[in-house]
Parts: C-alpha cells; structure tokens; sequence
C-alpha cells in the first residue's frame, strides 16, 4: 500500500478541502460548444461539461471521437467557433496549466531531477533573482515530489535507465512540478502493465489532490476514470457531446489497489461500460451508413 504523504507545509500551495474539489486549481466550463477542424471535419457540437476548482474529471469515448480535440480546446491550442469555453483561473498567480501526451515526453539527456527542474529553468523565477529562501523551499518541493513518486534515489539517473512505468511517473512529475492549476493527461499510462498503471494511478491521485490541481483526464480505459476521477463522462461518437456523465462516489481518499475488488467499484465499471458499449455501437453504425451512402452514390 502506498506510504501516506508527508509534504511539509512550506513549500506547498494551500490544499484544497478535504472533499471532492477544492480552493485551488481553475474552474472549466464549456457551453454548447462546437468545432470543426479547417479540413471541414465537424468534431464536437453542442458540447457542455462543468469541472470545478480542484475535481478531476474522465472523458471517455469512441476511438476518435474528439477527446484530445477537447483538451486542446481548454489549453487554448484551438479556438471554439460556436459556444463558450471558460477556463477561470483560481487566482493565485500560479503557473495555468502542463499537459503529459501518451508519448514519452521525458528528455533523454536529461537527468531525473534535471526533467523535473525543466519549468523552473525556462521561467524567470529559475534564474538567479530568487531568494535564497525560496531555492530552498523549491528543492525541498522537488524533492518532495520525487519521494511521493517513489523515485528516491533515482535522481541522478538517466531516462533509459529507468522502465516504462518509472518514466511515466517523472513525465507527470515535470507536469506538476510548476504547479499547475490545471493538469490535462492524454491517455498517459497506456503503454504501462496493470500492476505498474495503478500504482501511478495512486501517486497522481494524491498528487493532484495535494496541490489542488484541476485535472482532465482522456483515457479508454474505463477502470482509470473511475478510481482517479470525481466524474466520468462518456462521449458520443463524432461529432462528439456528451452522452452520459457519472458521480464516483468514492471520496478525496482512495486507495487504487483494494477499490478495485470492491463491488461499488465493479457496479460503477459496468454502468461506464454499457454506455461506452452503446456509444461504440452508434459510432459503427454511423460508419456503416457512411459507407453505404458512398457506395449507393
Ligand atoms: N489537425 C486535424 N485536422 C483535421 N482533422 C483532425 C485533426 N486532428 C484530429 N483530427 C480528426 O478529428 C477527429 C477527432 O480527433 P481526436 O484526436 O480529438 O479524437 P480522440 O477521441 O482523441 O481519438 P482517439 O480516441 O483515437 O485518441 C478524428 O477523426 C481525427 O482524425
């Protein structure tokens, strides 16, 4: 079972209520929202989602739905043409957003601790000007963080010396470390085995819920919504909205290895499923009309 986190209180933003949510972290809505691609390609519309202060929410849905095309539109890669996207930030001033992709974002030539420190060394407030106070409460911070991902005494270590799992885990280590107020993750963990997947699943849970972080997770796996997310939304096939949104009703303290077994946990995945299941089946049977139209053109 994973250690319980003693994070010292100095080198830490205030932390949210014990609940779900919380103070810190931006709040994100979008409202009817609609988008087409310059290619033509209309990919969501008439899309609604709601994620307060410090929740972390799941979307889930057919292969190529939509899902990342969403998380671009909250980091502002993209522009919505119909409806409102609304990112409001907490107020703190701290650092908007960080985002871990599927691929291997770590640097190579990069020690661990160097990939962590990245943020800091491309911001004003890595060069020199800060005091010698606050260099102190940022290693302490680093180190810190490396500890709750169990990467102690890895820190001099290069990325390929280290295996798939632990990589995922410096990769969203480099995310969190410029303590983001929003923390998107596109499929990040699919790559790793299950045993490894959960034992991430825990240390970002707890990570996020220590910082306060807002986060947007797109998966397909259906399990990993569930045990890291407040909410589980399921999409429909493109172009995408939401189809159905579900409360996980398994509180701001989990622990990912015996929620698992737990028959709360197996009655939510197999809700989540019967509606991805109708999703997927929409979607192919969109494609099938699709393609019969090409053929009786
Ligand atoms: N830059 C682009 N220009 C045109 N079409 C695009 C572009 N990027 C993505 N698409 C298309 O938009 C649709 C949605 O893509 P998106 O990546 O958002 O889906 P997804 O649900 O995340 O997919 P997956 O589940 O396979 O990861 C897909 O059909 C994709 O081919």
């Amino acid at each position: 079972m994973t250690p319980p986190l003693q994070l010292s209180k100095r080198s830490l933003p205030a932390k949210p209520s014990d609940g779900i949510g919380g103070t810190t972290g931006a709040s994100i809505e979008f409202r009817d929202v609609g988008y087409r691609y310059p290619s033509g390609l209309e990919v969501i519309k008439g899309l609604d989602l709601g994620i307060g202060r410090g929740q972390s929410i799941g979307v889930v849905g057919p292969s190529g739905c939509g899902k990342s095309t969403v998380l671009s539109l909250i980091a502002g890669l993209r522009e919505a043409q119909a409806g409102q996207v609304r990112v409001d930030p907490d107020g703190t001033g701290r650092h908007l957003l960080s985002m871990v992709f599927q691929k291997d974002t770590v640097l190579p030539w990069l020690t661990v601790e160097q990939n962590v420190r990245l943020h800091h060394t491309f911001t004003k407030a890595g060069h020199g000007k800060r005091s010698r106070q606050s260099r102190q409460a940022f290693d302490e911070r680093i180190r810190e963080l490396i500890a709750m991902v169990h990467l102690e005494g890895f820190e001099k270590a290069y990325p390929y010396q280290l295996s798939g799992g632990m990589r995922r885990r410096v990769a969203v280590l480099t995310a969190v470390a410029a303590l983001p107020q929003i923390l998107l993750l596109d499929e990040p963990f699919s790559a790793i085995d299950e045993p490894s997947r959960v034992a991430i699943h825990q240390d970002v849970f707890d990570i996020v819920r220590e910082l306060g972080i807002t986060m947007v997770l797109v998966t397909h796996d259906l399990a990993e919504a569930a045990s890291m997310c407040d909410q589980v939304y399921i999409m429909g096939p493109r172009p995408t909205c939401v189809f159905s949104k579900h409360d996980v009703p398994f509180g701001a303290h989990r622990d990912m290895m015996s929620l698992r077994e737990s028959t709360d946990f197996l009655d939510l995945y197999s809700t989540l499923w019967r509606d991805l299941h109708l999703q997927i089946t929409a979607q192919q049977a969109g494609e099938a009309t699709r393609v019969d139209g090409e053929v009786n053109e």
